[in-house]
């Protein structure tokens, strides 16, 4: 999983229409004993739902954001232009969306971690697959607003001036490794050190930036033990286990590419993130290192060779995949992993090898349910086209058996049929 990416955006003369017919005159009200304040420039437009233009100079440009704190989630500020903000307001009100589940019997625990602040540790054992922390962002923003014109940080604390006091503590409380001398304030400096991806409900391909209280205390290791995801569906941010973790082991992820090198890895980490990885995976001596960084090479060639899609290269052959999935398994790359089974399922039916695309059709849907979680919609399709219910195919994979690829041929061909 790479983290957020924070991009930059000049405000443009471009008239938004969505200003027309508005009559934005209310100020704001600073909340009692709240780190942050609106900004003189800052203008309710609506009270219910919860709707703040950030900034009024900003008018009339294609940069222009508002706010808005939802009333049933109000630990939450989300950024965004008036029209995507309506088109959220309306989701989020639906009286369906229930809350998400909560970490509230934790299989984790935040402590501080020598050398890297603080870090999430398994309170017990946790099984592979499991959910491990569901939690809902603090703050969302559409990507494209850290450098809006003359807004800077002054921009930031009217996004969060909002929430409550203890969730702008809570922002506040995140790490910010960003050095005192590059310039970059307080809240933007966290949202550098911290920014998760999210996906709005009514654009899960886009991708916004998302802080959350607990789930960015979560470290990096370059071979992580769990994964982060987003469910758009529930407005929540997830943490699975890919791997079973025993009990007091830090829980980790992948901030970077996690098939380049290592030397890479460490210049990526060094430059947004500000630390030295020194990882099991960076620490390895230096015959075992060059044998790792081989395998995360070809890996990567072949990524390059899909282009960032799942059309499989003209050149690929099934043998060459299954070599890169055995070193995706050696090196614990479970994304890749995730990755290479489709190849490899679409290059066993292509070869008519249906006894191998059975295989890899399972293993693929194993690996979707292990990333994203036992209920994501993605992985209960599939486990209906394979004939069973989600919780069934659930245990077939958890039970500790080794997996029979045959119980699943007629399944998959009635499924096809349907
Ligand atoms: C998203 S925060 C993770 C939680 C953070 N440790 C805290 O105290 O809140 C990212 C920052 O944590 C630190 N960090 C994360 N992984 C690290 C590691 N493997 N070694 C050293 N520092 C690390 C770096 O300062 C990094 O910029």
């Amino acid at each position: 999983m790479k983290r957020g990416f924070l991009k930059t955006e000049k405000a443009s003369g471009a008239r938004s229409r969505s200003f027309n017919n508005l009559n934005l005159t209310t100020s704001v009200v600073p909340l009692q004993n709240a780190p942050f304040n609106f900004s003189p420039f800052s203008r309710v437009i609506s009270r219910d739902p919860y709707i703040v233009e950030a900034d009024d100079r900003l008018r009339g440009s294609d940069s222009v954001q508002f706010l808005f704190f939802p009333s049933n989630i109000p630990t939450s500020v989300f950024v965004d232009t008036l029209k995507n903000i309506h088109t959220f307001e309306k989701w989020i009100n639906q009286a369906q969306r229930t809350p998400p589940p909560n970490s509230a019997a934790p299989a984790f625990a935040i402590r501080g971690c020598a050398g890297k602040g603080l870090g999430v540790f398994a309170q017990r054992a946790i099984r592979r697959g499991e959910l491990i922390m569901a939690e809902r962002p603090v703050y969302v923003s559409r990507p494209g607003i850290s450098t809006i014109a003359n807004s800077g940080e002054a921009f930031y604390e009217s996004a969060l001036a909002g929430l409550s006091p203890d969730a702008q503590r809570s922002v506040l409380a995140l790490r910010n490794a960003q050095p005192p001398d590059n310039g970059v304030g307080a809240i933007l400096g966290r949202l550098h050190t911290n920014a998760l991806v999210a996906k709005p409900p009514f654009d899960p391909s886009a991708r916004y930036l998302a802080l959350f209280p607990n789930l960015c205390r979560l470290n990096h290791d370059c071979t992580p033990n769990s994964h982060y995801s987003f469910s758009s569906e529930t407005f929540t941010g997830r943490i699975l286990a890919v791997r079973a973790i025993e009990e007091g082991e830090e829980l980790t992820l992948g901030y970077v590419d996690l098939v380049a090198p290592r030397d890479a890895r460490r210049v990526g980490l060094r430059e947004k993130y500000h630390f030295e990885c020194t990882c099991p995976t960076c620490e390895l001596p230096e015959e075992k290192l060059l044998v790792s960084d081989a395998k995360r090479r070809v890996i990567a060639a072949y990524f390059a060779r899909l282009g960032g899609g799942t059309k499989i290269p003209a050149d690929a052959s099934l043998e060459e995949v299954k070599q890169l999935i055995k070193h995706a398994e050696d090196d614990g790359l479970v994304e890749a992993l995730s990755i290479l089974v489709v190849s490899a399922l679409r290059l066993a039916k292509k070869a008519k090898n249906h006894h191998e695309e059975i295989k890899y059709v399972v293993d693929g849907v194993n690996w979707m349910r292990i990333l994203e979680g036992n209920d994501a919609p993605g992985f209960c399709v599939m486990a209906k086209r394979l004939g069973m219910e989600p919780e069934e195919l659930v245990e077939v994979f958890d039970c500790g058996e080794p997996i029979d690829y045959a119980r699943f041929k007629e399944l998959l061909e009635r499924g096809r049929k349907e």
